[in-house]
Parts: structure tokens; C-alpha cells; sequence
């Protein structure tokens, strides 16, 4: 992945909440760069900041209630120095949004053409006909079969597969540079999962878009992403190519995720479960490293007292210095769970 093609570079961003009049930090210190032509996934379990992160970069959140420090370079404008009229100019435009829930996100008394032109009549100049045409044209691309009767329904008359897709046809109307898609087939059944995933990389390539996609499924992921940033309790623990994450993991949370994973060929159905929780905000420890209280058997010397990235070659990055040495209790027998 050439550097020339980076558009979006997150510098040490950290983002905090407001909590009973105290500030805690939900994502801390996060550094991530995305490119054209790349499906970026953000991976963790419910909890671990990748929400946080997305409505950071779209400037979602009320400044009263957070404290956001660092820079999100996109394309040479610092996102999070801008007020609400200049977002807007970003937003529906240059960057894309496609939320987990379509229901939600569609107003249910406006037809669905309507839906997608507003899009349009706010970033374009389009006429009438010009935003007709290329409506049914998104429709076409995300995959419904018949644009011109899908353009005149309402979104109750259509199915939840459908809809996300009319929410990607949405996203894409003014060819974003940056699509940002949040848990975006969570609510879907695997066969329609698939089939908007599918979706996904086409418009990727089709519009040479860079899309950060974020998912607590390692299954999406293995299927989707090109690089992969793992996340736990608020910081990148590892980030590498999705080979790299698939077939050479090094983070001990990376490890336990894809232990945890329920494999397709595996007969034996007792999967791994990591021990104990993420931290709640206010309980997030600041030094060492996060995960260590959910290995416990691995010694506290293994740990760096402040974990830092560590680029291992061709851009595999993992936190701490825990992964060199680490086992499961029952790779190593030594230890009971
Ligand atoms: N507005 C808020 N006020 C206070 N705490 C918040 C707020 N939004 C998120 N949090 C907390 O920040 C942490 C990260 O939440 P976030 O929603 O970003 O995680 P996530 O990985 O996206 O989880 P999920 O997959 O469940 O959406 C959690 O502890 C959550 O409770």
C-alpha cells in the first residue's frame, strides 16, 4: 500500500466523556491511517471505543459532553478543527456514513427516491432529471433489481436487507472518498450479510473509496477487509494486512478473539472464552498494559510498564511486548483456566 494513496491519517486522537462532571477516555492515543482502494476494519469486542472512533471522525458527538484532542487529516483538512456548518460540507459528500440500524436511519414518510436525492440537492447541482437518473443508477449499483419501483416505495414496504442497501445507495450518492460503515450487517441474516458485503467491495473498487468498517465479527472481517486494526479498551492493540492478522496474530487479545471465533471445519464445539470483561470507563487502568488482568497467568514481567506500539515488519504493528513469549494455559499444560 503506497503512501500516496493515504487520505486519512488519525493522529493520537483521544476521545472522552463526560461522566458525573469527570472526563474518562473511551479511545486514547489512536493512530490509524486509511487508504484508497482499502477496506480498513476496526475490530473488538462490544465496548472497546470503535464507535467512538467513528463518531469522532464524523464529529458526532456534543463538544459539552467530550473532550477530543489529536488531528484527523482528511485530505488536508484537520476534521476535528471544524464547526458544525463546515462538518456538513464533509458529511453526505466527500464521507460517507452507513449505520448498523437502516430502520432507523430512513425517515418512514418519505419515499425512497426522495431519500436519496436530498443527498444530492445539499452537495450538487443537479436537476430534477440529472438526480433521477442517477438515483435509479445507485439503486442499480447496490444491487435491487428494480430501481424504478424500489425509487417510489416508502421504507416499511421494503426488507431489511434492502433498506441497507438504499443506506449504502445513500452513502455513495455523491462518490465519498471515505466511507465509514458501522456494524453494517449486524442486523442482517448471514445469507444477506454476505450479499451486502459483496456490495461493500465492489463500490470500493468501483469508486476507489477507502471504507473503515467496523465490526465485532472476525467472520466480516476474514470475508471483507484488506488491513485490520484490533481494538481493546480504547487503544490499537494490534494492526496489520488481514493475512498478517488471519494467519501470523501476535496480540494476545488478537489471539483470543480468533480462538474465540467458532471455525467452520471445527467439530468441537466448546470455544474459547476470554476471561472477564473490558473495564467500564471509569474503572479503565492508565498504566500498563489493559489486557494483562484477562491473562493473568502471563507474569507481569512480560508486560511493558507502558506498552507501546511495535512495528514488527512490513507494517505488522502490535502493543507490548507480551506477544513474544505468550501461550494458552493449554498449549503450555502449566496452567489450569
Ligand atoms: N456518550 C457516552 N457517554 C459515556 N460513555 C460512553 C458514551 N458513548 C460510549 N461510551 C462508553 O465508551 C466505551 C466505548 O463505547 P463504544 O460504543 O465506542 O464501543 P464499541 O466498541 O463501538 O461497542 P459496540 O460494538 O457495543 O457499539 C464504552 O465503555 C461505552 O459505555
Amino acid at each position: 500500500m503506497g503512501s500516496s494513496t493515504q487520505f486519512l491519517n488519525i493522529k493520537d486522537v483521544s476521545t472522552a466523556f463526560k461522566i458525573n462532571g469527570k472526563y474518562y477516555d473511551a479511545i486514547s492515543h489512536i493512530n490509524l491511517e486509511v487508504h484508497h482502494d482499502e477496506i480498513l476494519a476496526i475490530v473488538g469486542e462490544s465496548g472497546c471505543g470503535k464507535s467512538t472512533l467513528a463518531t469522532t471522525i464524523m464529529g458526532l458527538h456534543d463538544p459539552a459532553e467530550t473532550k477530543i484532542t489529536g488531528e484527523v487529516d482528511f485530505e488536508g483538512t484537520n476534521l476535528l478543527k471544524l464547526d458544525e456548518a463546515g462538518y456538513n460540507k464533509f458529511r453526505g459528500a466527500k464521507i460517507g456514513m452507513i449505520f448498523q440500524d437502516p430502520l432507523s436511519a430512513l425517515n418512514p414518510l418519505k419515499r425512497i427516491e426522495e431519500q436519496i436525492s436530498e443527498v444530492m440537492t445539499y452537495h450538487t447541482n443537479f436537476t430534477a432529471e440529472q438526480k433521477h437518473k442517477r438515483v435509479l443508477e445507485l439503486l442499480d449499483q447496490v444491487g435491487i433489481v428494480n430501481p424504478e419501483r424500489t425509487a417510489r416505495q416508502f421504507p416499511h414496504e421494503l426488507s431489511g436487507g434492502m433498506r441497507q442497501r438504499v443506506i449504502i445507495a445513500i452513502a455513495i450518492a455523491c462518490k465519498p472518498d471515505l466511507i465509514i460503515a458501522d456494524e453494517p450487517t449486524t442486523a442482517l441474516d448471514v445469507t444477506i450479510q454476505a450479499q451486502i458485503l459483496d456490495v461493500l467491495r465492489d463500490i470500493q473498487k468501483e469508486n476507489h473509496a477507502g471504507i473503515i468498517l467496523i465490526t465485532h465479527d472476525l467472520g466480516v472481517v476474514a470475508e471483507t477487509a484488506d488491513r485490520v486494526a484490533v481494538m481493546y479498551a480504547g487503544q490499537i492493540v494490534e494492526e496489520g494486512t488481514a493475512e498478517q492478522i488471519f494467519n501470523t496474530p501476535k496480540h494476545p487479545y488478537t489471539r483470543s478473539l480468533l480462538r474465540s471465533m467458532p471455525q467452520r471445519d471445527n467439530e468441537n464445539d466448546d470455544l474459547y472464552v476470554i476471561q472477564g470483561n473490558i473495564p467500564s470507563l471509569q474503572r479503565m487502568p492508565h498504566d500498563g498494559d489493559r489486557f494483562a488482568p484477562r491473562i493473568p497467568w502471563v507474569k507481569d514481567s512480560e508486560h511493558e510498564a507502558e506498552p507501546t506500539m511495535h512495528d514488527i515488519g512490513d507494517n505488522h504493528k502490535v502493543r507490548c511486548t507480551c506477544y513474544k513469549n505468550f501461550e494458552f494455559p493449554d498449549e503450555t499444560g502449566s496452567v489450569k483456566l
